[in-house]
């Protein structure tokens, strides 16, 4: 027996509309129509529940959109900073224009077990932090309506007006494990509110980069992969949450296999006839030797190189072969040419003799957890960045260092094939730009030069709250414990009381200004402290519940009159 009352005919008239209608979706906007989806609409037509919603990253992700689109045509950029604290995030809303839900700092405080940035918490841990910023947003948003709203509408033009719900960018990580994972958090995103996440091609369970042992990527095709069930998932879900695909090959030491031919031209290889590098650090462990020194040694002994640095290494007795090899791979297309097809270019090329003596093993060199090394170029990350492009709206390429040629050359590249392309830039904790080679000037210019020049619209200082924040904790605290609740007065609170933070004032809504001023001091701070509380959202949401019950009961209701003159809406 059927369980549905949905004719047959009627169940493939409404699969028609709805790929039509994801068709029509995907040509509407230049930024659905950057994107070029390996699947089509009907998959995703087939994939989708038949209960249709919205969501308000939809909202987030499009206004953050049109924000960067001003920046871009104007020249100009957002500059944010991470943070994980709702607090702290409504207070950025009055310089940033958007909020960083950073994953090092998630990482660092917003989990049972906290750890440094190794991605090694649960996948939902910076969607609910996400979450719970965009729900604080909302009631900021709503609080501060609330206060203007006790205003008539002359009045309200005097009062500041922010702009509480501030796009939230977050970090995806490397999407935490295998393509549904990426799924369900690319859905928990979305749901939470998100603008705009970012998803890169680090390998799973070995992000350490930050204590200097080298990253670990994963083959171009798995990165491409795992941006294909991001952007299928918000597909799925109908919304524009703007994906943005970050890219960590830049100085990556590893990587997890050798399976895809973009990457061969960057895999190490011994060129020595040596012993396999596991069993050597593997006798190391048994006979208590140095682990490190172990691996130092056999790095020298088996004198690593990329299959052409091999070549060119064997053929200096032969730079015509090497040249004419050069040449071949160049025209063959280099980057995506096989570890299999150069070997047959370099016997093709190199003399007999000289191709005789070529020795080229990357096994050799694999670590004792099965990673190759890896020594890519600012060509791989150009041609990982302009493969990905495809797949999201915006582009990354992390670099540990600032290297003014890698940054000018990368940006430069995918550019010249995607003219539009908006990029955001990151900042890590250690970067110095002084000894990369940039003059104190140039620094000083840089976010906005970059934006004109490359189009980063979008930069971020991701752990502000690890430097910045400890910062001023540290002053605070230093002040608090040398002048007491003296210097709490005058360099905190007196500045709080009079700040300009929308719904916060210490100011009498204008009609009850007489009342107020009629009171005595005490009263009069008691309003003060009254409004600083923000409670008189609560006393409007209480005022509006209690409205049909009468007389004295009311005040009852509504605890001890507390809500004199606060939760009345005057619309005027
Ligand atoms: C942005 C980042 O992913 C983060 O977790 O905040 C880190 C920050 C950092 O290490 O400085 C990253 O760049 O990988």
């Amino acid at each position: 027996m059927p369980k549905t009352n949905l004719t047959l005919d009627a169940e493939q008239a409404a699969f028609d509309q709805e790929v039509a209608d994801i068709k029509a979706w995907w040509e509407s906007t230049p930024k659905q129509r950057q994107l070029k989806r390996p699947y089509p609409a009907e998959r995703i037509a087939a994939l989708r529940s038949s209960i249709k919603q919205k969501y308000p990253s939809s909202d987030m992700a499009l206004k953050l959109w049109a924000q960067m689109s001003e920046h871009e045509k104007n020249g100009t950029a957002e500059l944010t900073f991470g943070t994980t604290d709702p607090i702290q995030a409504g207070v950025m809303a009055r310089h940033q224009q958007t909020i960083y839900v950073s994953g090092a700092l998630c990482g660092y405080s917003r989990v049972s077990q906290p750890g440094m940035d190794h991605a090694d918490y649960p996948w939902d841990t910076v969607p609910g932090v996400v979450n719970q910023i965009f729900r604080s947003q909302q009631w900021q948003d709503q609080r501060q309506r609330q206060f203007r709203f006790l205003y008539p509408k002359a009045e309200r033009k005097g009062l500041e007006h922010w702009d509480f719900l501030t796009p939230i960018v977050a970090d995806g990580d490397m999407g935490f494990g295998g393509l549904t994972h990426t799924m369900k958090m690319t859905r928990a995103f979305v749901e939470a509110g998100v603008a705009m996440f970012h998803l890169d091609d680090l390998a799973i369970g070995t992000k350490k980069f930050t204590i200097g042992e080298g990253r670990t990527v994963i083959p171009t095709s798995e990165y491409l992969s795992r941006l294909t069930a991001a952007r299928m998932q918000i597909d799925i879900m109908g919304a524009e949450t703007i994906l943005m695909c970050r890219c960590d090959t830049d100085h990556a030491g590893y990587i997890t296999s050798v399976i895809d031919p973009r990457d061969h031209a960057y895999v190490l290889g011994a060129t020595k006839p040596v012993e396999p590098l596991t069993t050597v650090l593997a006798r190391a462990l048994a006979s208590g030797a140095d682990y490190l020194a172990a691996q130092k040694e056999w790095i020298a002994s088996a004198e690593l190189k990329t299959f052409d640095g091999a070549v060119a290494a064997v053929g200096t007795s032969s730079p015509d072969g090497v040249a004419a090899y050069q040449a071949a791979i160049k025209q063959a297309g280099s980057s995506t040419l096989s570890l299999s097809d150069r070997r047959a270019l370099a016997a093709k090329h190199l003399p007999e003799e000289v191709y005789a003596q070529l020795f080229f093993d990357w096994d050799l060199s694999r670590t004792p957890e099965g990673a190759y090394r890896f020594a890519p170029n600012v060509d791989a990350v150009i041609s990982r960045a302009l493969l990905a492009a495809r797949l999201g709206e915006v582009t990354w390429a992390r670099m540990d260092y600032p290297d003014p040629s890698d940054i000018d050359v990368f940006h430069k590249a995918v550019r010249a094939v995607h003219p539009d392309r908006k990029f955001g830039f990151g900042y890590t904790g250690g970067f110095d730009w002084l000894k990369a080679g940039w003059t104190a000037e140039e620094v000083k210019e840089f976010p906005w030069a970059a934006c004109k020049k490359y189009g980063i619209v979008w930069h971020v200082q991701p752990i502000w709250a690890l430097q910045g924040f400890r910062r001023a904790v540290q002053d605070f605290s230093y002040l608090w414990q040398k002048g007491g609740i003296a210097s709490y007065m005058n360099e905190v609170q007196a500045k709080e009381l009079n700040t300009t933070y929308p719904g916060l004032i210490a100011r009498p809504v204008p009609d009850e200004q007489d009342e107020v001023d009629a009171d005595d001091g005490a009263e009069a701070d008691g309003y003060a402290r009254f409004r600083f509380s923000g409670a008189y959202l609560a006393d409007a949401l209480l005022e509006t519940a209690t409205m049909g019950v009468e007389g004295d009961q009311k005040g009852l209701l509504m605890g001890q009159g507390v809500v004199r003159g606060g939760g009345l809406i005057r619309l005027g």
